[in-house]
């Protein structure tokens, strides 16, 4: 062979491994996320452990820590699918979730294997969960009735209207004294009104005495616990004060609001504690036999992990969305700015109940995906929203609103729609990218706001944790466009870490005071704007959300949407010219009469 073929056969095979290498290299960096052993065999003695399972909306996770450290032993997680059959529609499978729990614990307790411990050395198991999205099930067959509805879905729209119909003057904070939450599609019991609405199956149910309510953590415990077979009907106060039902005061199901959404009683769980033995697992799964003894709200575990336990600490969570919840210690503050009273945690049955105020922000890593799924602007939500964001000094004075199922706090607009604003010929991506980056930061902006207003004293730092919070820019910019230090966790899932550490509480084996020397943190961000900077920009914030408010309406207009288009280009052309030819002739006919 001549060196004229030699050379380009050459680049060819050069070409062919370096693409084989990164295909090689994709599929390592996915399975880090789900074969995680992050320790070590431990040497001396072991420690007994706390098993945690981690029900988010976008993936299921078993994660196991050695009681009193901080660090996750061990952990496996698994994708969840999200069924979306309408616009704003958002379902879960609620048999999906009790399976990939199944096989997430057996996966991570064969990691644990492998450090030389057994599944017997796990003592107590821990659940934190995404919070409102609820499931309706057969007491009797443990069948679900319909999928679980995801918090964020918006097919409500319509009950919330029909429900502030019954209350004076429209007033969607009328009960904010009673359960702390304003009537919203976000809530719990606007899902179960729909639910007995809409659903053939679930009347028949409510009809026969067989229907049963709950959150996932409810589902997941009566499953997990005997099912049909005995299975505990149970929640932990801080679901509970999720769903618009429950008396923030008396921490039980409230007659007045359980009649107005016409909820009875009997189908919804009993509120426990946080910290308690509940029960035992007895589903013949490999967790079998062990003591289920910790329940935490996802976002309220976090507040938990990130050890703000006083009153005046506040957390904020990245994830799909954004919340940040502020300590108020016993009291329960009710906010004048659009935030939400919720219940932090309750760390036993005799011990009182805390409390936070509570930012809730429905989209703010769900943005990025957005931009990955939909418009496509980057492959790799992670890599390219940092390096691509970061390739221009600011957003060339594009905002984003990603309203994409209306606001929460402190708006709580369900007719507000996303927005990108400000756009120029001069433009980029880089642009829409960094704007949506400061969405979030803008959207914490907003509730720092509220939260300053309502507890009068102003935040001094701000600790974050959650997955999106490794992108390093974002940091920076949350820094920048809140004007105070931005704390990051030393790990992004504190959510798992605050359960077991209630989990491990009720059955002795971790003190919140060991727990807390391990607590330590990783990184801060300092801001580098001037105030007169940030203030500017964040008038500019308000300008764009107040163009993205009252877009929705519950009557829709006919639009041509993709499903109708598709329906009508299924019509046969002839049936179509045919029945258009009809038309004309009888119009004509109606004419000349
Ligand atoms: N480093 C990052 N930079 C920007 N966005 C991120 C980053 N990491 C995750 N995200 C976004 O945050 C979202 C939430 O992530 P995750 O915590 O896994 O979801 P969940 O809400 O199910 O717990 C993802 O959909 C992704 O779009
Ligand atoms: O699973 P996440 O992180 O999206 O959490 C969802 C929240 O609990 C909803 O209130």
């Amino acid at each position: 062979m001549n060196s004229e073929k030699i050379i380009p056969l050459v680049v060819f095979i050069a070409v062919v491994l370096f693409v084989k290498m990164s295909d090689v290299k994709h599929i390592w960096d996915k399975q880090k996320t789900n074969f995680r052993s992050t320790m070590p065999v431990r040497e001396g003695p072991k420690r007994p452990l706390v098993g945690v399972i981690d029900d988010g909306t976008k993936t299921v996770r078993f994660v196991i820590y050695e009681a009193g450290r901080s660090e996750e032993l061990v952990a496996y997680q698994m994708d969840k699918t999200e069924v979306q059959p309408h616009e704003g529609w958002s379902e879960q499978d609620p048999l999906e979730i009790i399976h990939h729990i199944k096989l997430c614990a057996e996966n991570a307790i064969d990691q644990l294997v492998e450090l030389g411990y057994t599944k017997d050395d796990i003592v107590a198991l821990g659940i934190t969960n995404q919070r409102e999205t609820t499931i309706a099930w057969d007491k009797y067959t443990g069948e679900p009735l319909h999928a679980a509805i995801a918090w964020n879905d918006i097919r409500t729209d319509s009950t919330v209207d029909a429900i502030l119909a019954k209350i004076p003057d429209r007033n969607k904070n009328y009960f904010k004294n009673i359960c702390g939450l304003p009537i919203s599609p976000y809530f719990s019991a606007l899902k179960m009104r729909w639910l007995k609405d809409n659903v053939k199956a679930v009347r028949r149910a409510s009809r026969d005495k067989r229907l049963l309510f709950g959150t996932v953590d409810t589902w997941i415990v009566w499953n997990m616990t005997g099912g049909p077979h005995g299975g505990l009907h149970i929640t932990d106060v801080t679901n509970a004060s999720r769903t618009l039902l429950m008396n923030l005061e008396t921490l039980n199901w409230d007659p007045i609001l359980c009649r107005l959404f016409g909820i009875h009683r009997d189908t919804l769980p009993t509120i426990r504690s946080s910290s308690e033995i509940y029960g035992t697992v007895k589903d013949g799964s490999i967790v079998d036999g062990i003591r289920i003894s910790g329940i935490l709200g996802n976002q309220q575990s976090a507040l938990v992990g990130q050890n703000c336990l006083q009153a005046g600490q506040a957390k904020n969570t990245y994830r799909s969305g954004c919340f940040l919840l502020y300590n108020t210690g016993t009291r329960r503050v009710q906010s004048t700015h659009g935030l939400i009273t919720t219940v932090a945690y309750k760390l036993g049955p005799d011990t009182p109940a805390v409390y936070a105020l509570e930012g809730s922000i429905a989209v703010a890593g769900g943005a990025m995906k957005f931009l990955r799924d939909n418009l496509r602007l980057i492959k790799d939500v992670v890599q390219d929203t940092e390096h691509i964001a970061g390739q221009v000094f600011s957003t060339g004075d594009v905002y984003f609103v990603p309203a994409f199922s209306g606001l929460y706090a402190p708006y709580w607009r369900k007719d507000a729609r996303g927005i990108i604003c400000g756009l120029t010929a001069f433009t980029t991506k880089n642009h829409i990218i960094r704007a949506a980056l400061e969405a979030v930061c803008f959207q914490t902006r907003d509730i720092l706001e509220a939260m300053n207003k309502d507890c009068g004293m102003p935040l001094a730092k701000l600790h974050v944790d959650g997955r999106m919070t490794s992108n390093d820019l974002l940091m920076q910019l949350q820094a920048d466009l809140i004007g105070i230090p931005v704390l990051r966790a030393q790990a992004w899932d504190m959510s798992t870490l605050g359960v077991a550490v209630v989990a491990g509480g009720a059955v002795g084996v971790w003190s919140a005071d060991k727990w807390r020397t391990h607590a330590t943190l990783n990184d801060t961000f300092l801001p580098t704007t001037t105030d007169d900077d940030r203030d500017a920009r964040y008038t500019k914030w308000k300008m764009a959300v107040q163009r993205s408010l009252g877009w929705a309406t519950t009557k829709k207009s006919f639009t041509m949407t993709d499903e109708r288009y598709k329906l009508l280009a299924s019509i046969p052309a002839t049936l179509y010219i045919i029945g258009s030819f009809t038309m004309l002739v009888v119009s004509n006919m109606l004419k000349n009469r």
